[in-house]
C-alpha cells in the first residue's frame, strides 16, 4: 500500500533545545495522530480551529487521532481578525483550564495564522507553557506563520502589539488541506512567498517569474518546492535570531507600510495581511528606489510579479481605508521594532538585496506616500 501520510519535506528548525521539524506534504493529516503521539502522556489532544476549517478538517483530525488511541478536545472560534484579541483569548484559556489542561498536555492549532498565533500565545500562557503544535491550513501559515514562533494578539493601537515568542514542538503542512483555500487567501499567502525572493533569494525571484502562478494554482509540485524554500529560509533566518534583534527584522519586509494599512483599516476583513503585505512591499521597494538604493525598474519588476498574480500594489488601489499619508505614519510608530524613537524599515539594495535601515526619516516617508497616493 502506497503511504500517503509521508511527508514529502522535511525542514528541521535548529534552535538548540527548542529546535523542530516542519513536515511538509499532502495527506499528512491522515498520520497526525501518529505524529502527535509521542508528544504527550495523556490521552487526549487540544484542538483550536475556526469555524469553517474545523467544519472541513476536525473530522478528519479526529479520525487520525483516534487511530493513534487519542481523544480530541475540540474549540473553534469566529474566522478573521477579531479573533486575534484579548477577549477572544481569555475564552480559550477559560476552556483549556476548565478542561483541566496541564503543560503535559498538547494543544493542536488547526487553521491558518489567525488560529495559530491564537493558539500559540494561549499555548505560551496556560501554566507558563503547554506543548504546541501547528497544523497550518493556509497558504501563508504554511510558509510562514506557523515557522518561528511569534505568537500574538492585535490591540487597538496596532498589530500584534501583545504577545510571546514561543516555539511549537512539531509543524505539520498538509499541502492537500490547501485544495479549500478561496483564492484570495491564496493570493494572501503568494505574497509573504514573494516576500523570501525579494530578502535574499534571486533566483527563486525568478523562479517565481516563471512558475509563480503554478503556485497560486496549486500544481503539487510547483506548491510543495514554494512552501519548502520558503520554509528553508525562514528556518535559517530564525535559527541566527529567534527573538528578532537582528538579521529575524528582515522577515518584516513590507509589514511596516502593510501593519499600518491593516492598523488604519481596522482589521477588517477588507484588507488580508497578506494583501497589506504585497502593498507594503511595494511601498518598501518603490521607496528604496526614491532614496537611490535600487533601480526602479526592479522595483516595477517585483510589482509586475505580484499585480500578475492577482495582487493589488498600488496605495491607492488597496482595499478599505480611507488612507491617509498622516494616519499612515502614525500607525507606523506603533512598529514593535521601534527603538528610542526610531523606526527602522527594511528596505533593498535591489531584487534579493534587502537591508534594515535603522532609523526611517518618517516626514520624508510621509511626502513620499502622499506621492503614492495619488500616483496613477
Ligand atoms: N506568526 C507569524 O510569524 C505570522 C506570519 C505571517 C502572518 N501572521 C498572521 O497570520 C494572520 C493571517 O493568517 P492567514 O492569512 O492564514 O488567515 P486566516 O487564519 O484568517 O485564514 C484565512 C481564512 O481562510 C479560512 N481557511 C483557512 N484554511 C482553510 C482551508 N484549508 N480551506 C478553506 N478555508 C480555509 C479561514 O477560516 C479564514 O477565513 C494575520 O493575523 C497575520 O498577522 C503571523
Ligand atoms: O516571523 C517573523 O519574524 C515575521 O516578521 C513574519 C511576518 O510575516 C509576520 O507577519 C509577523 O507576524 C510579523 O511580526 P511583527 O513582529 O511585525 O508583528
Ligand atoms: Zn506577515
Amino acid at each position: 500500500m502506497t503511504d500517503t501520510t509521508a511527508a514529502l519535506h522535511s525542514v528541521r528548525v535548529e534552535l538548540d533545545a527548542r529546535s523542530y521539524d516542519i513536515r511538509i506534504g499532502a495527506s499528512l493529516i491522515q498520520g497526525a495522530g501518529t505524529a502527535l503521539a509521542p508528544l504527550t502522556s495523556q490521552p487526549r489532544v487540544f484542538v483550536l480551529t475556526d469555524g469553517t476549517v474545523g467544519g472541513l478538517y476536525a473530522g478528519d483530525l479526529e479520525k487520525s487521532l483516534s487511530a493513534a488511541g487519542l481523544e480530541m478536545r475540540l474549540k473553534a472560534v469566529s474566522p478573521g481578525e477579531g479573533a486575534k484579541s484579548w477577549a477572544i483569548l481569555g475564552e480559550v484559556l477559560d476552556w483549556l483550564l476548565s478542561e483541566g489542561a496541564g503543560r503535559d498536555d498538547v494543544l493542536v492549532a488547526l487553521g491558518g495564522g489567525i488560529v495559530g498565533d491564537l493558539t500559540g500565545l494561549a499555548a505560551s500562557l496556560m501554566k507558563r507553557g503547554m506543548t504546541f503544535v501547528q497544523m497550518p491550513t493556509t497558504l501563508l501559515a504554511q510558509v510562514d506563520s506557523s515557522v518561528g514562533g511569534k505568537t500574538a494578539v492585535n490591540a487597538t493601537q496596532g498589530k500584534n502589539l501583545v504577545g510571546a515568542f514561543y516555539q511549537p514542538a512539531l509543524v505539520l503542512a498538509d499541502t492537500g488541506l490547501l485544495a479549500t483555500l478561496p483564492a484570495r487567501e491564496r493570493l494572501a499567502g503568494y505574497a509573504e512567498i514573494v516576500k523570501y525572493a525579494l530578502i535574499d533569494d534571486p533566483a527563486f525571484f525568478d523562479w517565481l517569474e516563471k512558475h509563480g502562478l503554478d503556485v497560486v494554482a496549486l500544481k503539487q509540485d510547483a506548491l510543495a518546492e514554494a512552501v519548502a524554500i520558503s520554509c528553508r529560509a525562514k528556518a535559517r533566518i530564525v535559527s541566527q535570531d529567534e527573538r528578532e534583534s537582528g538579521v529575524r527584522a528582515l522577515l518584516n519586509l513590507g509589514h511596516t507600510f502593510g501593519h499600518a494599512l491593516e492598523a488604519v483599516n481596522g482589521f477588517q476583513s477588507s484588507l488580508l495581511h497578506g494583501e497589506a503585505v504585497a502593498a507594503g512591499m511595494t511601498l518598501a521597494l518603490r521607496y528604496s528606489a526614491r532614496l537611490g538604493l535600487m533601480d526602479i525598474t526592479d522595483a516595477g519588476r517585483a510589482e509586475a510579479l505580484l499585480e500578475k498574480a492577482g495582487l493589488v500594489t498600488q496605495l491607492n488601489r488597496v482595499p478599505g481605508g480611507p488612507y491617509t499619508s498622516s494616519a499612515l505614519v502614525e500607525a507606523m510608530k506603533q512598529d514593535k521594532k521601534g527603538r528610542a524613537g526610531k523606526i527602522p524599515l527594511i528596505l533593498a539594495r535591489g531584487l534579493g538585496k534587502a537591508f534594515i535601515l535603522p532609523d526611517a526619516d518618517l516626514a520624508d516617508v510621509a511626502e513620499f506616500l502622499e506621492g503614492e497616493l495619488h500616483r496613477s
